[in-house]
């Protein structure tokens, strides 16, 4: 692996340069990477925009191969790219290994969702010349890629929401241009899928402009990239004060244009009375094996537990005690990720309304996360919003209620959230009923009797919700309809067949579906 980054069809280096670290052991690894300058970006933005309107035309089929392609060049570089990743990631091998099956399986995906074409949302209202007291125009409507995508990779995820993630893919399958702003955490992964994808657009002949890739230490870069006028939307996933940056970045432009970042979330696992009653030791351990996976670097992290007061409570936090007491320490993804765990875990240990119940095993060895398991009342839950901020990585607080009016109070009180989960048995069913309003209001999925870690890639995946889970709660970044954040709608009024493009012509040449007006 060299030091360049592809911009175009180019690999571009430079003086200036930047080095991965290995968080296991906080040291710095070769090779050197050339940092972007803010030229490139312009660079990247200028043949990103030179390419839209040829790639936004490509037939389905055309992007459906590119997407497959890019699946293929992820695949045939596997070992070193996952290799690659374990070394800048600290993640262990069968978690990437799953990570690149998801991120060429949702390439995939993207391929057949373009080949069925719904996602084109075609809608013909034929003219009516006869209708009294007016004739009807004729109206067609098909939805367009919006313009070049800056898409920024998530450090948790160096795969499946980095370089060639679920941004990425979506947006190419929409027709848009990328420019990727790739995490300064994993370097040479970013360059290596970069590359692959680079390979891709040459073999498919699409144009250059279709993917760049940006890089360095400092986030100079992203803003440049956001400001860029040729940029149309940011697809993000990361901090809610990167995110938040970004937003106000965007909305600062002369063009304001749409930020899709994913940002903060502590997805509430509630227990109902009966459930907890019926399993909750068994619920404690499986709670504490969701939270302390990945080392709990899940914006999807179970980071509350809400529950009424009791015996069976107790049992469930005896359960879960026992289990992340004897968790062993896990690498964190960057010494700064691992710095402000540290941070967020001794601020809840040191709140009077806190109790700590349980620790992981000491850790040896650099940025290893220490699991941490706390407890509060509903009551000092509702009065101090600190207590819900988001503490990434494997750290969980128990809010313990004294009855089911406090749960819905806590939950009334809670931000905007990816997921909320139930574990509900049949005798909760009532009560649970009257808590849905609240949790629809609050969350983009609420799930039963699962834990809310593994997104499966699938088109009614809904990996979203309200502020601050994300800064657009109308859409998901996660399974095919994350594709329609980078579309929109344009409509046809009486132009001849001649003039009209494919998707909308009289005699639907590329055969996508349509609804008749
Ligand atoms: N909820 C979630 O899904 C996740 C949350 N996090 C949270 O984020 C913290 C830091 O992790 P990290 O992954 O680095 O997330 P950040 O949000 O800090 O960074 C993500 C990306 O955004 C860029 N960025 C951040 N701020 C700005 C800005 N003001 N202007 C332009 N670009 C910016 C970064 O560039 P640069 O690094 O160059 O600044 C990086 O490329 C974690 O401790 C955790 O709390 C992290 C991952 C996922
Ligand atoms: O749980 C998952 O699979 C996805 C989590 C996620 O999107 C994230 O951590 O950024």
């Amino acid at each position: 692996m060299d030091g360049t980054f592809p911009i175009g069809a180019r690999a571009v280096s430079s003086d200036v340069t930047f080095l991965a670290i290995d968080p296991s052991t906080d040291t710095r690894i070769e090779p050197a990477f050339a940092v972007s300058s803010e030229a490139d970006v312009g660079e990247a933005c200028k043949l990103a925009d030179a390419a839209f309107d040829l790639f936004r035309e490509t037939d389905p089929e055309v992007r459906a191969v590119f997407l497959e392609t890019i699946a293929d060049e992820i695949e045939a570089i596997h070992e070193p790219l996952v290799a690659r990743a374990i070394q800048e990631s600290g993640l262990p091998r069968p978690r990437l290994e799953g990570e690149r099956g998801r991120t060429t399986g949702q390439l995939r995906l993207f391929a057949k969702h373009l080949r069925a074409g719904t996602w084109a949302s075609v809608v013909i209202d034929e003219a009516q010349p006869d209708r009294k007291p007016m004739p009807r125009s004729d109206l067609r409507q098909r939805r367009i890629a919006v313009g070049p995508v800056a898409v920024f990779g998530a450090s948790n995820f160096p795969l499946a929401f980095s370089v060639a993630g679920g941004d990425t893919a979506s947006a190419l399958a929409a027709g848009c241009p990328v420019v990727v702003k790739g995490h300064p955490a994993h370097p040479g992964t970013s360059v290596m899928v970069g590359k692959a994808i680079q390979a891709a657009v040459a073999k498919c002949g699409l144009p250059e402009g279709v993917f760049s890739l940006v890089q360095g230490p400092a986030n100079e870069l992203g803003a440049a990239l956001v400001k860029d006028a040729r940029i149309k939307a940011v697809g993000f996933t990361g901090s809610r004060g990167g995110g938040l940056a970004l937003v106000a970045l965007a909305a600062a432009r002369p063009e304001p244009i749409p930020v899709y970042a994913e940002m903060s979330s502590i997805n509430p696992v509630i227990l109902f009375p009966a459930a907890l009653a019926a399993r909750g030791e068994a619920l404690g351990k499986a709670y504490v094996g969701s939270l302390t996976m990945g080392s709990g670097q899940f914006c999807t992290n179970p980071g509350i537990v809400v529950a009424v007061d009791g015996p069976d409570l107790d049992t469930f936090v005896d359960a879960a005690a026992g289990a992340l007491g004897e968790a062993a320490p896990q690498v964190m993804l960057t010494p700064g990720i691992h710095a402000s765990y540290d941070k967020g875990v001794a601020a809840l240990a040191g709140h009077d309304a806190v109790q700590t119940l349980a620790r992981g095993t000491e850790a040896e060895g650099a940025n290893r996360g220490r699991a941490a398991l706390f407890s509060t009342t509903g009551k000092a839950f509702v009065a101090d919003p600190a207590l819900s901020h988001e503490v990434f990585g494997a750290a969980s607080i128990i809010v313990r209620c004294t009855d089911l009016a406090e749960v819905h109070s806590v939950l009334e009180k809670i931000e905007g959230q990816l997921t909320i989960t139930l574990q509900i048995d049949e005798g909760d069913h009532a009560d649970a009923a009257a808590l849905l309003p609240t949790l629809e209001r609050k969350a983009g999925r609420i799930l039963a009797n699962g834990w809310p870690t593994g997104v499966e890639v699938a088109p009614a995946m809904v990996h979203g919700g309200p502020f601050p889970a994300t800064s657009d709660p109308r859409t998901t970044s996660v399974g095919t309809a994350a594709i329609e954040r980078f579309l929109r709608p344009v409509c046809y009024q009486d132009l001849p067949d001649a003039l009209l493009p494919k998707a909308v012509k009289h005699g639907n040449p590329l055969v996508l579906p349509r609804t008749e007006g």
